[in-house]
């Protein structure tokens, strides 16, 4: 599905959670969306699924708007950090009940989760561990088959196994049946493999979309004495330098296979140290 981000502004009393976003993703990918806190990654989510209004601009889901539209919003299946079910509500009530909102959903990946995360479908969510409510939010994320499936820091209290097994399911999943797929994570070194394009916020504002692999490949960091650094970055584009004792790092856009061919001593940056550098703060 084709989604057009227009204009898009959101503001609560006097603070402006996104202002003037506009960019397109077309077709089923897996997106990082990334950004500091409060860069306005959940309130984006949020609209996105039709669940709050925005201020101005709009969101235009293959040319229709999703709040309020219920045809629309079973095709969209956000699950956020927690507390995405009723705490009274059993396992399997909370799976029957999503099983009939969305005509994708698949009934068979369900139960196979299931038993992968060792859910008793009798227990109410108000009895689960951290873990398996992240677990069941997991479950219904990925059964729910929606053609946008979006995840906001998905598994708050499951261990670094069960986080491992889901980004294995996950990219299991995309193989066989691609949809759009948009993770919003702090633990960008963990997934940022599976990030097929990169979509950074700050306060508010878009700073960068771009593919993934040419980020990789576009990106990189050289380190020497302040000179030679600083001669060598002239006319390059700098994200950002740093200097301790004499020396220097800089980060730089360019081709990272071009400049280790000249022999300097240059590295990749991970996206998770890219995320860092494009949005510190000023005076931080
Ligand atoms: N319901 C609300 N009422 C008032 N302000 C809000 C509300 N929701 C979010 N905000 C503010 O809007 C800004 C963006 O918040 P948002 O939760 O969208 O950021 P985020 O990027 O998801 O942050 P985090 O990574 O910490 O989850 C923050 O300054 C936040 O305090």
């Amino acid at each position: 599905m084709k989604i057009e981000v227009k204009e898009l502004s959101k503001k609560y009393k006097e603070k402006d959670a996104l202002k003037n976003i506009s960019f397109t993703l077309e077709g089923p990918k897996i997106y990082g969306l990334l950004g500091r806190n409060g860069a306005g990654k959940t309130t984006f989510m949020e609209i996105l699924a039709g669940q709050i209004l925005e201020t101005n601009g709009q969101i235009l889901i293959d040319g229709e708007t999703p709040f309020d539209n219920q045809q629309l919003t079973e095709s969209i299946c956000l699950i956020k950090e927690g507390q995405n079910f009723k705490k009274d509500l059993k396992v399997k009530n909370v799976l029957k009940i999503y099983s009939y909102f969305y005509p994708t959903w698949d009934e068979k990946l369900a139960d196979e989760l299931i038993q992968e995360y060792n859910l008793n479908l009798n227990a109410k969510v108000k009895t689960l561990s951290k873990g398996m409510e992240s677990a069941l939010g997991i479950i219904v994320g990925l059964a729910s088959k929606a053609p946008i499936t979006i995840f906001d820091e998905p598994y708050i209290g499951l261990d670094a196994a069960a986080r491992k097994r889901f980004y294995e399911i996950l990219l299991e999943e995309y193989e066989t049946e691609k949809r759009t797929i948009i993770f919003s994570t702090h633990l960008i070194d963990e997934v940022s493999l599976l990030f097929e394009e990169v979509i950074i916020f700050q306060e508010g504002s878009l700073v960068l979309k771009e593919e993934a692999d040419i980020l990789r490949n576009n990106t990189y960091a050289i380190s020497g004495t302040i000179p030679e650094v600083e001669a060598y970055v002239e006319d390059k584009e700098v994200i950002q330098k740093k200097q301790l004792a004499g020396m220097m790092t800089a980060y730089v856009y360019g081709n990272l296979q071009e400049a280790k061919s000249q022999g300097l001593d240059v590295e990749g940056i991970p996206i998770q140290d890219l995320m860092i550098y494009l949005t510190e703060r000023k005076g931080a």
